[in-house]
């Protein structure tokens, strides 16, 4: 049987409804899973015709006000159904209605006009579902990652990067590696914060205070943790194989080299939760809004992730080997 994937629109000013529309068509993905939009069909027709498709027939669960919201910038309208979508598919999630949730991008900035005091779907979820500490995943065919702090000012991370905080995302991914993606034993190289690991100490100190400490803990835990690794050939060293996730320190450690490998194919996938959520790992494109010009890659390598990952957890839950 094919798992209920949850299809969020995300913001409605932005590409999410026309790369849902266009996903919606897609051979692989209607053999993975079956589709229920979660948001309105008056956004998935006006983003069907943007792409010169029929609207799909799919079953759309009709979630929010009839505001109206204008395509191409960020409002308080377009965020607050937004995060009315992405409320309604965690309850379907949590209740069993759906088996997993694949979301289009929203506006952070939308979000938090609509009152929201999250930084994003991760946080959001986070408090949905009672997880402190969601850990977001990137994830290509050559590289995955995992970030220890999120979305911060870079002159906050040093006082953000503790010890704990690298355990206990460690330790997160290690779990939903082995359940999720069937490996045995995930290989995880944790990476420096400063140039050359620090260089013993002349170029800053936290692979020393922190994060040597980390690994320590992770290893005496049985985790196949190493480093600090120099971040400047990790990324390098796992997309030949050498480790299965590289553990980032910060935002755009990770994401720069995933973005740069996997822009149209990569996958954002929350770990830690009771239930289970990828997306896109593309914003909004408020430049190509209505233009029917996005590319639907990663909203399609977002539904089949979920797909395969609501099969891959109901197997692990019926104590069969992935
Ligand atoms: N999954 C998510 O919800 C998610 C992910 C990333 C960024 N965001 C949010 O999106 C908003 C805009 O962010 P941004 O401008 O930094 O990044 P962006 O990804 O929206 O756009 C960056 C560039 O990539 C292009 N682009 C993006 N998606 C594309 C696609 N599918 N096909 C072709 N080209 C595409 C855009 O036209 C733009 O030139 C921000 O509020 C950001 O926080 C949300
Ligand atoms: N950093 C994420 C990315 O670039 O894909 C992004 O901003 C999405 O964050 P949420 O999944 O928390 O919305």
């Amino acid at each position: 049987m094919k798992p209920r994937v949850a299809v969020t629109l995300g913001d409605p000013a932005g590409v999410g409804p026309e790369v849902v529309a266009r996903a919606c068509w897609d051979e692989d993905v209607l053999a993975a899973a079956e589709l229920v939009v979660v948001g309105q069909r008056r956004f998935l027709e006006r983003a069907a015709e943007a792409c010169g498709l029929k609207p799909p027939s799919v079953t759309v669960l009709e979630v929010g006000s009839a505001a109206a919201v204008p395509l191409g910038g960020p409002s308080a309208a377009g965020g607050r159904l937004a995060g009315a979508f992405i409320e309604m598919a965690t309850e379907m999630c949590q209740s069993g209605a759906a088996a997993a949730m694949a979301t289009a991008p929203i506006s952070k900035e939308a979000l938090q006009a609509a009152g929201y005091p999250e930084t994003g779907h991760t946080t959001l979820l986070g408090r949905l579902t009672g997880v402190p500490r969601p850990v977001m995943m990137l994830a290509g065919e050559r590289l995955r990652v995992v970030l220890v702090t999120i979305h911060c000012a870079l002159a906050d991370v040093p006082r953000l990067l503790t010890t704990q905080a690298i355990v206990e995302t460690a330790i997160v991914t290690d779990a939903a590696l082995r359940e999720l993606l069937g490996l045995a034993r995930p290989r995880l190289a944790v990476a420096a914060l400063n140039p050359h690991a620090g260089e013993g100490g002349m170029f800053g100190d936290e692979e020393r205070r922190v994060i040597a400490p980390a690994v320590e803990a992770l290893r005496a835990m049985g985790v196949e943790a190493s480093g600090p690794h120099p971040p400047d050939t990790v990324f390098w060293r796992a997309m030949h194989d050498q480790f299965d996730v590289v553990v980032c320190m910060y935002h755009d450690q990770g994401l720069i080299p995933l973005k740069l490998l996997h822009f149209y194919d990569g996958v954002n996938v929350t770990l830690g939760l009771p239930i289970i959520r990828a997306s896109v790992d593309h914003g909004t494109a408020y430049d190509l809004a209505g233009t029917g010009r996005a590319s639907a890659a990663s909203m399609k390598q977002a539904i089949l992730w979920a797909a395969r990952m609501a099969k891959a957890k109901a197997r692990t839950a019926k104590g069969q080997i992935i």
